[in-house]
C-alpha cells in the first residue's frame, strides 16, 4: 500500500548542474507532486542549462554559487569559497524551510546542500543515474538514508566502524519525465510512417562538439552511400550551433535530399525520439534511459573524458544486451569517422538488426522508476 504525506511538506531536490542529473529530480517531482500534498524547491547551481531546465517545469530553485571539482585543482580557493558560501545559504534556508527531506541528484552541486541537510539532521535521499556512482554520491553515501539506483549492479563501498549505519540501496531504475513516458504510450497511435530515414543526434544535455565534428564529417564521406532521403535532427549545444548549422547548409547544396532539423537544444526531444530510425548518441546515463523507454536504435560514442569512465561503462550495459552498438572516439578523429559512417551505412541497410535493437532497448527499460523513487520517498517521510 502507498503510504501518504498528511499535511504539506517542503521537499527539497539537490544539485544537478546538468541535465542528467536534472531531469530524473523533476520526473520524481512530478510523482511526488501529484501523490502528496507537497512543496518542492531545487536548490542547485546557477549554471545557465540548470536555470533553464529548472524555469520551463516551473519549480522554485534557489541557484547558489558553484564549483565543479576541475575547480579544486584550478581554483583551489575559488572551490573553497565558492562551496563555503553554498553551504551557509543553504544552511541558512534549510533552518528557515524546515523540508522533510533532502535529495541529492548527484553532481557537485549537491555537495554543500547535502552536506547541510546532514549537520540538521534532515533525512537524505540520494539518486544514481550510472553504473557506476559519480564522486558527489560516492562521497554523500555514508550519509544518507536512501541511495536509489538506476542499475541493479551500481556498487557503493563504505567504510565500517562501529558507529556505521549502513543506508538503505534500492534498485528503482532511472526516473524519465512524464511527458516521455505519456509519448510513449501514445506511439502506435501517433507516429505515421515517414518517406525519410530520420537519424537523431545528441550530445547530451550541453552537445558534444566531437559528436558534431564527427557527424559532419561521416555525413561528408558518407551521405552518397545512403539511400533514399534523410533527416538528420541534430542537438549541437549552445557553443557549436552556428557552425553547425553552416555546414548542413553546405551539405544540403550537394544533396537537395537532404532534410536537416538543427537546434542547440531541444525541448520537445519526446516527438524526435519518436520518430527516429536511427540514434547517434553520448552515453550520458539519462540519455539511455530515455532511449531504452523509447525503444530506439542507437549508435553510442561515450565521453572519452567521463569520471572513471562511466560513460563507456553505461555504453557497455546496453551494447552487451544487443541494444546499441558502440563507436568509440579515438584520438585519431579519422577513424571515429569511419567507424561511424561504416556503422551507419550498415545499419541504415538492416531492417531487421535495427528492429531487434529497438526491442533489445525497450526490454532494458524500468518503467515505473519515478514512482517508485518517489514511493520510496513518502515512506521515509511517513516512518
Ligand atoms: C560529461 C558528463 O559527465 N556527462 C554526464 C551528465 O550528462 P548529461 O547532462 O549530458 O546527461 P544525459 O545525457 O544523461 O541527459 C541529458 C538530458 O537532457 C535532455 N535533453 C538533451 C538534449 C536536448 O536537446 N534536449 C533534452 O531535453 C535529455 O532528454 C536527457 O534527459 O549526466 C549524466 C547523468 O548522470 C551522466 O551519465 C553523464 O555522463
Amino acid at each position: 500500500m502507498t503510504e501518504t504525506i498528511s499535511d504539506t511538506k517542503l521537499i527539497v531536490f539537490a544539485g544537478g548542474g546538468t541535465g542528467g542529473h536534472l531531469l530524473p529530480g523533476i520526473a520524481v517531482a512530478e510523482q511526488l507532486v501529484a501523490l502528496s500534498q507537497c512543496r518542492i524547491t531545487f536548490v542547485g547551481s546557477n549554471r545557465s542549462v540548470e536555470q533553464q531546465i529548472i524555469k520551463s517545469s516551473g519549480y522554485q530553485h534557489l541557484p547558489l554559487p558553484s564549483s565543479s571539482t576541475s575547480d579544486l585543482k584550478r581554483a583551489p580557493f575559488r572551490f573553497l569559497w565558492n562551496n563555503s558560501r553554498a553551504f551557509f545559504r543553504t544552511r541558512r534556508f534549510l533552518i528557515r524551510e524546515k523540508p522533510a527531506v533532502v535529495i541529492g541528484l548527484g553532481g557537485f552541486a549537491s555537495v554543500p546542500v547535502v552536506l547541510a541537510a546532514s549537520r540538521l539532521k534532515i533525512p537524505i535521499v540520494l539518486l544514481e543515474q550510472n553504473t557506476v556512482p559519480g564522486r558527489a554520491n560516492r562521497f554523500l553515501f555514508p550519509l544518507s538514508n536512501l541511495v536509489c539506483t538506476s542499475f541493479a549492479e551500481t556498487p557503493f563501498e563504505i567504510k565500517m566502524t562501529r558507529k556505521t549505519v549502513i543506508p538503505e540501496i534500492v534498485f528503482t531504475g532511472n526516473p524519465i519525465r512524464k511527458e516521455i513516458v505519456q509519448a510513449v504510450s501514445q506511439k502506435e497511435k501517433s507516429t505515421t510512417p515517414s518517406d525519410k530515414t530520420s537519424i537523431l543526434v545528441l550530445g547530451g544535455s550541453q552537445g558534444a562538439t566531437a559528436v558534431n565534428a564527427a557527424v559532419i564529417s561521416m555525413l561528408e564521406e558518407y551521405l552518397d552511400k545512403i539511400s533514399g532521403p534523410l533527416h538528420m535532427v541534430h542537438q549541437t549545444g549552445m557553443l557549436d550551433f552556428s557552425n553547425i548549422e553552416q555546414k548542413y547548409e553546405l551539405l544540403r547544396e550537394r544533396h537537395p535530399n537532404l532534410k536537416v532539423t538543427v537546434q542547440p537544444f531541444f525541448n520537445d526531444l519526446k516527438n524526435w525520439y519518436l520518430q527516429s530510425d536511427l540514434v547517434i548518441s553520448r552515453a550520458g546515463a539519462t540519455t539511455l534511459a530515455e532511449l531504452a523507454s523509447v525503444g530506439c536504435a542507437t549508435v553510442l560514442i561515450p565521453f572519452p573524458g567521463s569520471i572513471r569512465d562511466h560513460q563507456l561503462k553505461n555504453a557497455r550495459f546496453y551494447a552487451d544486451r544487443g541494444a546499441a552498438t558502440i563507436v568509440l572516439q579515438s584520438k585519431e578523429s579519422d577513424l571515429t569517422v569511419r567507424l561511424l559512417g561504416e556503422t551507419i551505412t550498415a545499419l541504415l541497410e538492416e531492417d531487421e538488426r535495427r528492429r531487434q535493437m529497438r526491442q533489445s532497448m525497450q526490454e532494458l527499460s524500468i518503467p515505473g522508476a519515478a514512482r517508485h523513487v518517489a514511493d520510496e520517498v513518502v515512506k521515509l517521510i511517513a516512518k
